[in-house]
């Protein structure tokens, strides 16, 4: 125990530096919604600060470190808030974008003006040898200085929140971050003083942890990304269980220190500990601390697609010149297989992050073990190289595979940081081992293929290789995976209610983007004819670096991948050894003005005539798909008498579901019948209830109580998308369509997403009648909903009654018994609205089917509905045929005091 004291009083004082810093992410984060994943950037520009006014002008320590924490570290809060607020409507992956750009930035500033070189500092705190006794051990001046600054300024933010009105007020939002909306509360002071908070916090960190890992960017930054795991044990929510959770990984980390002192291969353990927490943290934490603060996004921009005849063209065209480069390049040729094995690289990435809507910040690491296991079959086993390509390759799937498991639970934010995490603890945890990168001097060999030996002849080899991927993954964009990944990325609610087991898509996509990873990793080892640890790509930084050049790649699938790739050939014609930090500079600011505009600019307009006209050379005009509808089939169904259709099956059920959310009961033991042959409205006035009973009917929220049977069938613990197989379709109150797809791809998604249902092979391609029969259901679906002529649109370019009818069809072309409607005509206009009542009433007798409807619109509800269902308050005020309903007083109470049940225009204002 006595050999303990030392590391637990060592750990105790950078623990209370990790409180410290994690302190000010979880404000900032609580406060904006933005997680700052460049918080260790500011950390380090105060590094920097203090090392100019300290070492180059001289200044003493105490006047270096009062201006760097009171003046730059306010400074860079104010600009952060900027950011913040810039970065707050865009989507996830541009927010984390926004923030790892900075890391980028100020590496690349620090390193252009105090080289690349650790520049150890030492001087300021009190020497090794300062120390006092307890007892019979020594504490030494500067653990206990940094850990009273560290505590000191913790309980300087514990007193602002209670004392202060802006601390009460930021207290009152870490705790519930919808309170910023709250009138009074003044939310941009709020969130300035949160930023100039953590922002202070984080240049005193850099400060206090500049002499112990000495003045470089990179150790800093990730010596501050350790703190992340202490804001993971305050589940990003609680500032005093981060500031403990910082002390536990402060002390976990220097005590393991004295246990693993003599096991060789646990070498690494004490410095990857605290990702292992964070990992395992993110992994355990219940999932309602892992939603993310309740802000609204803004849409991407629609992605422009050229057509087919002109991307085979530029195909052409860009591979014939790809193909000339060993003409001219001479001396210069391998950054050029260096670009194209960067390109394998970028299309991995984008696979997962561009298509399919996950992130991942550990790919530099699926690239080395597959080095790593390439080198061990081809040099220690002697396996043929192509053999052990391939097996090298198929090593990394495992690891994709293990990846996917925290995303099958986490995402956005969250996930990203498992996955830097993950790519950390690899990196060390395993890179020091001896069957990894050994010998450390010189790393592992690893040869060419005895066939492409020469440059020239390794050059095409590569070039081939990013040949046979582009075209794969074009292929496998048109293919059903194509569909569903874009499914996954932007309509994930809905494909997985239509059917889609999406824990198996991401498995798929995890361990296909790891496999391409692992041969971009190999194809650069054996361009440099070894892999090793001095080698930065395969470093966690590169990680960083891939996500954020990815997202200021423009083009489409896979043109951006060449074209992020390729400037890896600019330090070639850029010689000088500070052109790399000039990149990751000028790549940390552009992405994060990119981040803010929330994408790359839009392909310039002439390029998109140009490659327009292209396409349309030498063919007809595109097929529309159909006429627009008329107006006529928006006239009453004078053929259908509603009260006639007959009951022919069970369809849903509901027996006593109970949902309650804290407090608050939003649904309270309802029982609700919809048949088959049946439109069956279910009505109440705003916050009843009717999507909490919809979203726990079709399985994405979990009832306290109460039983849910399709055809008989129990499916209370089915999965979201097992319900869809069974037979229950739904729209959405809140669209969830697909945008960069077409509309006819949409409304197929809604057959194919169950056809594709949780077997892999399923998922991954479509047979020909399947294609058949998809393509007839969802030409049939969008004839019915009078949308055939908008087919080949891109959802998202459409009007808001538009995609209403689209989610509609999407949901009739399904093979479902029985349609769960929420909403659907809210946005519709009166024509609309009229022809989507024909549509309903028509498939419910053509087809067989049932319809449980959630509408405002009385008189559409009145009109088409044989049963009806009234909601109040979680419990069910009433249910019976709608002359019931509206002459019951009860329900009249309930929408309009004692105002006639007639109209849509007198439920909305009663509601309004
Ligand atoms: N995720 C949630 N967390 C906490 N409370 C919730 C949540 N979702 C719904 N509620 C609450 O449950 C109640 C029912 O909400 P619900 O959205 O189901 O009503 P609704 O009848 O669909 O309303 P609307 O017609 O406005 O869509 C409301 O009081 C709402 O505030």
């Amino acid at each position: 125990m006595q050999d303990l004291i030392p590391f637990l009083i060592s750990g105790l004082a950078i623990g209370a530096v990790y409180g410290l810093i994690g302190s000010g992410l979880v404000v900032t984060y609580k406060t904006s919604g933005i997680f700052n994943f460049g918080h260790g950037a500011l950390a380090t520009v105060a590094a920097y600060c203090f090392y100019w006014l300290h070492v180059d002008l001289g200044l003493g320590w105490q006047v270096s470190a009062a201006v760097t924490v009171l003046v730059a570290g306010p400074l860079m809060g104010l600009l952060m808030e900027l950011i913040a607020r810039r970065l707050a409507p865009q989507r996830v992956p541009m927010k984390i974008v926004g923030t790892a750009g900075l890391i980028l930035l100020v590496q690349g500033l620090g390193t252009i003006k105090y080289g690349p070189d650790a520049i150890s500092v030492d001087g300021f705190l009190p020497k090794s040898e300062d120390s006092f006794a307890v007892g019979s051990v020594n504490v030494q001046y500067k653990f206990l200085f940094t850990a009273v600054i560290a505590l000191v300024a913790v309980a300087a933010l514990w007193a602002l929140f209670r004392y202060t009105r802006i601390g009460l007020a930021m207290r009152a939002v870490v705790d519930d971050p919808d309170l910023l909306a709250v009138k009074g509360v003044g939310p941009v002071r709020v969130r300035r003083a949160a930023w100039l908070i953590g922002s202070t916090f984080a240049a005193l960190s850099g400060v206090l942890l500049l002499p112990l890992v000495g003045l470089e960017p990179i150790a800093l930054t990730f010596l501050v990304v350790t703190a992340f795991g202490a804001a993971a044990i305050g589940a990003f929510t609680s500032v005093p269980l981060t500031f403990l959770g910082g002390l536990a990984l402060g002390v976990a980390t220097d005590v393991s220190k004295n246990y693993v002192l003599d096991v060789s291969w646990l070498a690494g353990l004490p410095a990857s500990l605290p990702f292992v927490i964070l990992v395992v943290a993110l992994l355990v934490m219940p999932r309602r601390k892992l939603m993310a603060a309740s802000l609204i996004e803004r849409r991407p921009p629609l992605q422009w697609h050229a057509p087919w005849r002109a991307r085979a063209v530029a195909a052409v065209v860009v591979v014939g010149a790809l193909a000339t480069v060993p003409a001219f390049a001479g001396t210069k040729l391998t950054f050029y297989i260096v670009a194209l094995t960067q390109v394998v690289m970028f299309m991995s990435l984008g696979l997962l992050v561009r298509t399919s809507g996950q992130v991942s910040l550990c790919h530099a690491a699926f690239g080395a073990i597959g080095a790593v296991a390439f080198s061990q079959f081809a040099v220690d086993h002697g396996l043929p190289w192509l053999v052990a390509l391939l097996l090298g390759a198929l090593v990394v799937v495992p690891v994709g595979a293990l990846v996917a498991l925290p995303a099958l639970r986490l995402s956005g934010v969250f996930l990203a940081l498992a996955t830097l995490g993950f790519g950390i603890m690899v990196e060390r945890l395993f890179y020091p081992l001896d069957w990894m990168f050994t010998p450390v001097s010189t790393g592992r060999v690893m040869p060419r293929p005895s066939f492409a030996q020469s440059d020239d002849a390794y050059y095409f080899f590569v070039l081939a290789i990013v040949v046979v991927c582009g075209a794969a993954v074009v292929a496998a964009e048109r293919a059903r995976i194509g569909r569903m990944l874009r499914g996954m990325a932007e309509a994930p609610t809905a494909v997985s209610t239509a059917g889609l087991s999406i824990s198996v898509t991401k498995l798929i996509v995890f361990c296909v983007s790891a496999f391409m990873a692992g041969v971009s990793g190999i194809l650069y080892g054996s361009a440099l004819h070894s892999a090793g640890t001095t080698d930065s790509h395969y470093s966690s930084f590169y990680s960083i670096i891939l996500l954020v050049t990815l997202a200021l790649a423009p083009f489409a699938n896979p043109w951006y991948a060449v074209f992020i790739g390729m400037v890896a050939i600019i330090p070639g014609y850029l010689p000088g050894e500070d052109t790399t930090y000039w990149l990751n500079a000028a790549f940390g600011f552009f992405a994060v003005q990119v981040a803010m505009a929330g994408g790359t600019p839009a392909a310039p307009a002439r390029l998109r005539a140009a490659m327009e006209r292209l396409g349309r050379r030498g063919r007809h005009a595109p097929d529309t798909g159909g006429q627009a509808p008329d107006e006529d089939d928006t006239a009453p169904n004078a053929s259908l008498d509603r009260s006639a259709v007959p009951e022919a099956g069970e369809g849903f059920r509901i027996r006593g579901l109970t949902v309650r959310f804290g407090g608050v009961t939003a649904v309270d033991g309802i029982d609700l019948h919809a048949p088959i042959g049946r439109i069956t409205g279910l009505i109440g006035p705003n916050g009843a209830g009717k999507t909490t009973l919809f979203n726990a009917g079709t399985g994405l929220l979990k009832p306290d109580r109460g039983d849910v049977s399709m055809a008989g069938r129990a499916i209370t613990r089915a999965s979201a998308a097992a319900r869809g197989r069974a037979g229950v379709g739904r729209t959405f109150q809140i669209m969830n369509l697909c945008d960069s797809l077409t509309v006819a791809d949409n409304v197929a998604l809604g057959h194919e997403s169950g056809l594709a249902g949780s077997r892999p092979w399923s998922q991954l391609a479509a047979t020909r009648a399947q294609r058949r029969e998809t393509r007839t259901a969802a030409d049939d679906a969008m004839r019915l909903c009078g949308i055939a002529h908008l087919a080949h649109r891109q959802a998202g370019e459409l009007s808001t009654g538009e995609r209403r009818l689209v989610e509609l069809a999407r949901c009739l072309a399904g093979r479902f018994d029985v349609l769960l409607l929420d909403e659907p005509s809210s946005g519709l206009d009166q024509v609309e609205t009229a022809r989507f009542a024909n549509v309903l009433e028509r498939v419910v007798l053509d087809r067989g089917i049932g319809v449980l409807i959630v509408e405002h619109d009385m008189s559409l509800v009145m009109r088409i509905c044989s049963y009806i269902y009234v909601l109040d308050f979680g419990k069910l005020l009433h249910e019976g045929v709608p002359e019931s309903v509206r002459s019951s007083t009860a329900v009249r109470a309930a929408y309009l005091g004692t105002e006639e049940l007639h109209t849509t225009g007198d439920v909305q204002e009663a509601e309004a």
